[in-house]
């Protein structure tokens, strides 16, 4: 029989068609988040009755909690096409330009790390959002003019994992923002309960409280950890998931019973281990981990910081009593006064 290895790109490919097919296509289907979604279906509605475009719409929050599904939401809501694009595609105002005159009116557009575009861009932007024309600069130096161009109007979403970032006049021109906050564990087992019927695979009760509560508040974790669970379940022809079928699978992926993964644990073991717990600068503690300190600030931090695990202080990171007591170490003796 011959072999068929699956190449790295076909898997990853598998796993994002995976990811995309459990992505909720309405606002009832989106779960949790329950302040943004009422406020943002009472804003589409209004926008439908009107028959107006919707406002422009910002979204704040750490990775994987949804806001490229609420664009992709705000566009079917809205009955419109959705353009999809990012804040790093976008290296001068010549690349915004070209995505703003082709729009068609009504147009969702989705600027994904709109914090991460540059200057010239950004200031293309402001004058788009809230004029809906551009001036696109023909020529260079004395020679050059500068033609108005009318846009149709469309409804841009932003979304950023730094919301602090963005500069006040690209904030002050979105009508409506929304920040996305962790998820509940209950929250999550609803999430993982739609996504397995969708998978057509059988967890128990217990089985989804186990994989919910490693999931970091994070939907897009819970997914991955449902696809990694049904794997095992596939192998070991189980046919229901129980707790102990998805403990197995998880601690074997190396994600533990907190839901710390190696890049959590990583940040831990070098913060309690090489910097004694701290105060170390960012930059100082990524480079031990071998990370980005982007990744490290907006992947494991802010899970770290709410398990109280990690503290920011003005001279750096530290690490909390639970850092220590989750790795099974002794924190240093303050020293007395
Ligand atoms: N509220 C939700 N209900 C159900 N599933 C959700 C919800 N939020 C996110 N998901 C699932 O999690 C996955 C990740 O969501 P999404 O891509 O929208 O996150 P994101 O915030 O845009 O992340 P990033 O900033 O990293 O792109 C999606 O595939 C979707 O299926």
């Amino acid at each position: 029989m011959t072999e068929h290895p699956v190449s790295a790109l076909e898997a990853d490919a598998e796993e994002r068609r995976l990811e995309a097919a459990l992505r909720p296509r309405h606002l009832d289907e989106f779960v949790g988040q329950q302040r943004v979604r009422e406020q943002l279906d009472l804003m589409l509605a209004a926008a439908r009755l009107r028959g107006r475009t919707a406002d422009h719409v910002l979204l704040s929050g750490p990775p994987g909690l949804g806001k490229t599904t609420l664009a992709m939401i705000v566009a079917a809501e809205m009955n419109a096409p959705l353009r999809l694009s990012s804040g790093p595609a976008i290296q001068n105002a010549g690349d915004l330009a070209a995505i703003l005159s082709s729009l068609t009116e009504g147009e969702v557009l989705f600027l994904d790390e709109i914090h991460r575009m540059s200057r010239p861009a950004e200031e293309m932007l402001y004058m788009a959002m809230e004029d809906f024309r551009v001036d696109i600069v023909v020529g260079k130096g004395a020679g050059a003019t500068s033609i108005p161009l009318e846009l149709p109007p469309f409804t841009l979403v932003g979304a950023t994992t730094r919301a602090g970032l963005l500069p006040g006049p690209l904030r002050d021109r979105f009508g409506f923002t929304g920040h996305l906050e962790f998820y509940a564990e209950e929250e999550l087992e609803r999430v993982l309960r739609r996504s397995s019927a969708l998978l057509d695979m059988r967890v128990d009760s217990d089985g989804y409280r186990q994989i919910a509560s490693r999931s970091r508040g994070t939907p897009r974790i819970a997914n991955r950890l449902l696809r990694r669970v049904r794997d095992w379940a596939l192998v070991k022809g189980l046919d229901t998931v129980d707790a102990g079928a998805a403990s197995d699978a998880l601690t074997m992926y190396e994600v533990d019973a907190r839901g710390l993964d190696r890049l959590d644990r990583g940040v831990l073991t070098a913060l309690c281990t090489v910097f004694g717990g701290g105060p170390v600068g960012l930059t100082t503690l990524a480079t031990a981990v071998g990370e980005e300190a982007e990744t490290v600030e907006t992947v494991a931090e802010p899970f770290l910081i709410r398990e109280g695990m990690v503290a920011r202080t003005p001279r750096g990171r530290v690490a909390l009593p639970a850092a220590w007591e989750h790795l099974g170490l002794t924190a240093p003796e303050v020293a007395p006064g």
